[in-house]
């Protein structure tokens, strides 16, 4: 038996690195975590039969997503088993190529947007320029009817109800009061606003640029008619709790990472003028830069967002040759599985290099940055789209370098994101 809240509190990432090199228990450590039968599978076979080879043995489970299930209902990221291939086929539409293509122009105009505020000779605060382009680009990728004022509105709303979902969803009912009522406030701006912009969203949702949401608001999207204006609410509020904190993360890690390898930086900023030239990227450029592509998986790997997941057993089930009974909590850790030592040679260092030209395939069993199985991330190429433009417009207009001072923490809550980042900015003179 194997680590306690304690030790997880105190320092999550060490904790697991020493569960996993401790050797007992073949891959499955007993945990002593909140009374419940809990272990910690450090194994990445065994880790894939419970996401993907008998996924269907288990559901999300903790109290983040029973609370969560409360507060935003069964939409695809918080729903329960039994309602997730439904939400799951219904929702693929929204991310084809297409859609992601068309939302280029809305990711470059916020790079930018973020980008042009810095100034030259200063120190940029990277984790809030993450957070001001991840919350904006989803507000209006999602739904390009708003206008810039409204967007920045919603961003900000969106941003404070990611900051408050923590511990909105941790703390027990009665806790709290002040907060609940600023989480709540935040989740009826951005429900109304939505529930404004659904009837021209609606009116134009044949139209690729009409948006990601506007996808389900077609006439015939897969897996039934057009949703409602409630469904489009709730699947609006659900893609910001999926896909801006995980951006958010991704990206200030991934400048962190550049700003120590001016020669990559360079490397990348010649890969974009082959494709580019000086004219603005678009998803087709993107595809054609696989330097790019392998430094973001390596950013993937040396920090993903989420750093450990959870699945509960729905039945009795067995697992490395041992059996559990319904109800055991399994947490894993993309973390810990992306830092075997046996599988990525010097595990701590940044090197782009270790992934093919394609970056990570489904063959690397190790890289669970984005999950594994049916409820892998239905987002991952928004995601990388995202990265890979916000990335391109800094390097195209910055040369980044780390700032005085100790290199960042990880702040480990539901996601791991730098605890404060602060890089040196030059501005570039020549476009490229
Ligand atoms: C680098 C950024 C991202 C990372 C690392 C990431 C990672 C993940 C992971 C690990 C899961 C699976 C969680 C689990 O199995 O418990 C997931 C699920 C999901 N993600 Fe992402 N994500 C990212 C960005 C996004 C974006 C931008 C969106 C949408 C705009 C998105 C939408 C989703 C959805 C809808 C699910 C639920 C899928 C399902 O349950 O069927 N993600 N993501």
């Amino acid at each position: 038996m194997v680590g306690h809240a304690a030790a997880l509190l105190r320092d999550p990432l060490a904790w697991l690195a020493r569960c996993a090199a401790s050797g007992s228990g073949e891959g499955i450590h007993r945990l002593r975590l909140w009374g419940r039968p809990s272990y910690l599978v450090t194994d990445a076979d065994l880790v894939h039969e419970v996401l993907a080879g008998r996924a269907g043995d288990f559901d999300k489970g903790g109290q983040f997503y029973r609370n969560a299930r409360e507060i935003f209902g069964d939409t695809l990221v918080t729903a329960s088993a039994g309602k997730h291939p439904h939400q799951r086929r219904r929702m693929r539409p929204v991310f084809r190529r297409a859609r992601i293509a068309a939302a280029v122009p809305a990711m470059r105009l916020e790079a930018g947007r973020v980008a042009d505020s810095w100034t030259s000779g200063g120190e940029a605060d990277i984790v809030r320029g993450s957070v001001l382009y991840a919350h904006r680009t989803a507000v209006r990728t999602l739904l390009p009817v708003l206008s810039t004022v409204e967007v920045d509105r919603l961003a900000t709303a969106s941003a404070r109800l990611i900051e408050d979902l923590f511990l909105r969803t941790v703390l027990p009912p009665q806790a709290g009061a002040l907060l609940r009522r600023r989480f709540d406030t935040s989740l009826r701006t951005l429900r109304e606003a939505c529930g404004a912009a659904v009837p021209e969203a609606r009116a134009r949702a044949a139209d690729e640029r009409s948006g990601l949401l506007a996808a389900l608001l077609e006439t015939s999207p897969q897996g039934g008619g057009p949703a409602s204006d409630e469904e489009a609410r709730d699947h609006f509020v659900s893609l910001l709790m999926a896909g801006t904190e995980t951006s958010v993360s991704a990206l200030a890690w991934q400048l962190h990472h550049l700003s120590r390898d001016l020669p990559l930086q360079h490397r990348i900023r010649d890969e974009l003028h082959a494709v580019a030239g000086e004219r603005p990227v678009t998803l087709a450029d993107l595809e054609r830069m696989p330097l790019l592509r392998r430094a973001t998986a390596e950013t993937l790997r040396c920090r993903p967002p989420l750093w450990m997941l959870l699945r509960t057993s729905v039945r009795e089930v067995r697992l490395g040759g041992y059996r559990f009974p319904a109800g055991t909590d399994f947490y894993f850790s993309p973390h810990q599985l992306q830092h075997a030592p046996d599988v990525f040679a010097e595990p701590g260092s940044f090197c782009p290099e270790r992934w093919p030209e394609r970056g990570p395939s489904a063959r690397d069993r190790s890289f669970l940055a984005f999950g594994a199985g049916p409820r892998r991330c239905l987002g991952d190429q928004f995601a990388l789209t995202s990265l890979a433009v916000a990335t391109s417009t800094v390097l195209t207009r910055w040369t980044l370098t780390p700032a005085a001072g100790r290199a960042p923490r990880a702040r480990l809550r539901t996601m791991q994101v730098p605890h404060a980042l602060r890089l040196r900015v030059e501005r570039r003179h020549s476009g490229l």
